[in-house]
């Protein structure tokens, strides 16, 4: 298990009673490879063993992007996301532990969360937005899907109508319409995004921690089916990527054109 120390992909930083986590991919638009959910993972679990962390915020590096999700220009290298220390592609067990996590986890969704990005912002208990943030799925035109928490627990946020246009469609919306919707709590000036994060997260660490915990599995229990669903919709995606059709969405983002799906059929 790497060292908060040693991590490659990510930062994990502390600040008084938060915990900081930082996808640092920004060249790739903070997407993710299979190291990188392993260091998540791994950040996570330092969070819930540190008891003196109260609360947790979890932010994209650079300007641009919170996440764009999975790495796609990975996939149509190497077909899957790449290697990882345990050899495990911990997808699922990312999403549990977001949820799991006795601690509120708050996104600050500083640009762009896409596809993979944006379901992690969906499953973090709080999400604040910079006013520069743009939301959206992107797994039908780049031969992906996580017909799991992405599709079951975005639909309890916003909607059933709402879900399934972020998901057929691929368009993109910006945080005025995100905070109407009520996929974020809060929308804030770029520069204010990291102080108002902080602001937040030290006023829920001042709560008291058994409450906070009682609150958030009982939060929880409503969807707890949906983990079941998820590690079929995981299973199914693996499988998926494998084939011709999975294959053309990663291999058209890649190279920079649309993707064909015609000769695809039911
Ligand atoms: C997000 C875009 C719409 C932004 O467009 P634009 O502003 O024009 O910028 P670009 O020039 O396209 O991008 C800049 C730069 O970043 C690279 N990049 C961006 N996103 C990715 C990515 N996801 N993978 C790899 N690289 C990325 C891009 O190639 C550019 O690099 P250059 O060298 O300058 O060319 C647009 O970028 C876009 O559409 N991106 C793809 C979004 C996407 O399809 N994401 C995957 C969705 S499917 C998914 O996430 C499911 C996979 C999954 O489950 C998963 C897998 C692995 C880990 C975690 C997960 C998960 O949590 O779900």
């Amino acid at each position: 298990m790497p060292r908060t120390t040693d991590f490659q992909d990510i930062r994990y930083q502390i600040d008084g009673p938060v915990a900081v986590v930082t996808i640092n991919r920004p060249e790739r638009y903070n997407a993710m490879r299979a190291r990188t959910v392993e260091e998540l993972v791994h950040a996570f679990r330092a969070a819930w063993a540190d008891h003196a962390v109260r609360c947790v915020i979890l932010t994209g590096a650079g300007g641009k992007a919170f996440s764009t999700g999975g790495d796609v220009k990975q996939r149509a290298e190497t077909g899957d996301y790449g290697p990882s220390e345990s050899g495990l592609f911990e997808l699922d067990h990312l999403h549990r532990l977001i949820r799991e996590l006795p601690k509120p986890v708050i996104a600050a969704v500083n640009g762009l969360a896409i596809g993979g990005g944006h379901v992690l912002h969906v499953l973090c208990d709080i999400s604040i937005a910079s006013e520069t943030a743009r939301f959206g799925q992107a797994g039908p035109r780049v031969g992906s899907f996580d017909a799991g928490f992405g599709t079951n627990y975005l639909a309890r946020v916003i909607g059933e109508k709402r879900a399934r246009e972020m998901w057929f469609f691929c368009r993109q919306y910006d945080a005025a319409t995100a905070e109407r919707w009520g996929l974020v709590n809060a929308v804030v000036p770029p520069d204010q995004l990291m102080p108002e994060a902080m602001n937040w997260a030290t006023e829920v660490a001042r709560m008291s921690p058994t409450a906070i915990r009682f609150l958030k599995h009982s939060f929880n229990t409503d969807t707890e089916h949906q983990a079941g669903v998820a590690n079929l919709a995981t299973a199914a995606l693996d499988m998926f990527v494998d084939t011709a059709e999975g294959q053309e969405g990663a291999a058209a983002f890649a190279e920079k054109r649309k993707p064909d799906f015609t000769r695809f059929s039911l």
